[in-house]
């Protein structure tokens, strides 16, 4: 395998099931060492990108890089540990054995003792695995993704079903092993959780990337301030128009401008006397995601539905 600098690369990555084109045309570069969350919706891409990365399934086009070799070359050499959604059904042995057993098939695995403190669930090891909790089984599944001492960790929604505590407790043993200097690969569907645990988020929408760059950097592009007032029957002609204002909903009878610029908004409606109801809040995470991934009911001033395109890349910050 050639020495490359990226531990995962994309180029023009296409994959279709029949009508439906479940990655359409993405384009990634990781480096090594960095830990990246693929956020998107339901149905947007995130399980297909991986099974492409995993080598698990092939693009139709384009092409996947783990290491700068084939995915499946990396994956026999042990240089990737994976967690996927679908569990598999679990065998009736302790947390120690079949960890141990797992390790034992990676050339350079790491001893069973780091794996299941990394894991957090040293005290858990001799219990059969068929009586571990949702949270302790979640966490054993992590033990078994770094028996193999990878360099390369890919999460499919790992915390989905687990209680806030589970949750923190399992990005803990993440951050973890991405603290000793692997890659990690984590999809989601939440911006907070990707925003708390990653270095670097690219959010997919039906195939496509529609950001990469830091938490910070994507809240900044479209988090901005929300400036809501009663509409009072007056309708929506002219908000788009008003100064910072980048969207427009209508809810009911008031209206939410997404705005750069809070305080020129607000004069601006003042000078209109549109100022009944006003509030002025900060974008949360939520709104911010919303707006990256398509239509949420928004419509343009004309009443037109405002169609956030997937056709390119909103926010692009190369992070290195
Ligand atoms: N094997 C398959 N056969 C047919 N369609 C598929 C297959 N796998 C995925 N799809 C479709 O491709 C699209 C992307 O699915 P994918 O599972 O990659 O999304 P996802 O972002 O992981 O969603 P979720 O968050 O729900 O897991 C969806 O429309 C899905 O129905």
């Amino acid at each position: 395998m050639e020495k490359t600098a990226d531990a995962v690369r994309f180029t023009a990555v296409h994959k279709s099931f029949g009508a439906v084109r479940a990655v359409a045309g993405i384009d990634l570069e990781i480096a090594r060492g960095e830990t990246m969350a693929l956020l998107g919706r339901n149905g947007a891409g995130k399980s297909t990108a991986i099974s492409l990365l995993l080598g698990l399934d092939r693009p139709d086009s384009g092409e996947v890089r783990l290491f700068g070799g084939a995915p499946q070359e990396a994956v026999r050499a042990g240089r990737v540990g994976a967690m996927l959604q679908d569990g598999r059904p679990i065998p009736r042995a302790t947390v120690r054995e079949l960890v141990g057993f797992v390790a034992s098939t990676y050339p350079r695995p790491m001893p069973v003792a780091e794996a299941l403190a990394l894991a957090g669930i040293e005290e858990l090891a001799g219990r059969r695995v068929d009586r571990l909790s949702g949270g302790q089984a979640q966490r054993l599944r992590f033990a078994v993704a770094v028996a193999g001492n990878p360099e390369l960790l890919v999460l499919d929604e790992p915390t989905a079903a687990l209680d806030v505590e589970a949750r923190r407790a399992f990005w803990r043993s993440m951050r973890g092993y991405a603290a000793r200097g692997n890659t990690v690969l984590f999809s989601t569907h939440y911006l907070e959780e990707a925003d708390e645990n990653a270095d670097r988020i690219l959010v997919i929408d039906h195939g496509r990337t529609v950001a990469d760059g830091s938490g910070e950097r994507i809240k900044q592009a479209v988090g901005g301030t929300l400036v809501s007032f009663d509409l009072a029957g007056s309708g929506s002609q002219g908000l788009r128009a008003l100064p910072g204002v980048t969207r427009v909903e209508i809810r009911g009878d008031r209206a939410v401008l997404r705005t750069g610029d809070s305080d020129a908004t607000v004069v601006a409606l003042a000078a209109a006397g549109r100022i009944r109801g006003l509030q002025v809040v900060p974008a949360s995470l939520e709104d911010a995601f919303l707006t990256l991934t398509g239509d949420h009911g928004a419509t343009d001033d004309d009443g037109t539905a405002h169609d956030h395109g997937t056709a390119q890349t909103l926010i692009k910050e190369p992070v290195r």
